[in-house]
């Protein structure tokens, strides 16, 4: 019987922010051209909470607590920078109201509106999973016409 290989797999944490505009932060990497999640990969001794807390506080210098309330899910697609893996991402979901400041690997911070995020600058999770995801969270957040 032919044997059928698996790509390998990247494991990491990382976050849905949103701030108080209906916008959602995104970041790119030094030595990328592709805007993604914040976050980065989980070692071995550490929850996914634990990882991402570590990412965000050496990506943006931010200190936050996570836990099981703010998980989205686990989401795989095909790594943005390292051809021939996929990735398996533990997302959460937060929102921030403090500053941020691009720190270790990122090159770039940006806040933008989920439905006018370029699909083209996008990493393949953040383009078809991730974008989609946080249009609908903040449609859902969004009064209804009675409550406005
Ligand atoms: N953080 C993050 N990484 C992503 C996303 N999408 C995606 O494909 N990745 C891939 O996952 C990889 C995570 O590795 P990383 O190098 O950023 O992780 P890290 O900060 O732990 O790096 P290190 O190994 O230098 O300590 C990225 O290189 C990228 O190719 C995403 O939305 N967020």
């Amino acid at each position: 019987m032919p044997s059928v290989s698996h790509p390998p797999i990247i494991h990491i944490a990382t976050a849905l922010i949103f701030n108080d505009k209906g916008q959602t932060l995104l970041v790119r990497k030094k030595g990328s051209r592709f805007f993604m999640q914040a976050g980065g990969k989980i070692d071995a001794q550490e929850t996914a909470a634990q990882a991402l807390a570590r990412e965000l506080n050496e990506e943006l210098g931010i200190t936050v607590s996570l836990n099981e309330s703010n998980f989205l899910g686990s989401f795989t697609a095909e790594a943005a920078n390292e051809p021939g893996h996929h990735i398996q991402a533990e997302v959460f979901r937060m929102i921030l109201s403090t500053p941020v400041t691009a720190q270790a690997e990122i090159a770039e911070v940006i806040w933008i509106d989920p439905a006018k995020a370029p699909d083209e600058q996008l990493a393949p999770l953040t383009r078809d999973t991730l974008m989609p995801l946080a249009k609908k969270i903040l449609l859902s957040a969004q009064p209804t016409s009675e409550e406005a």
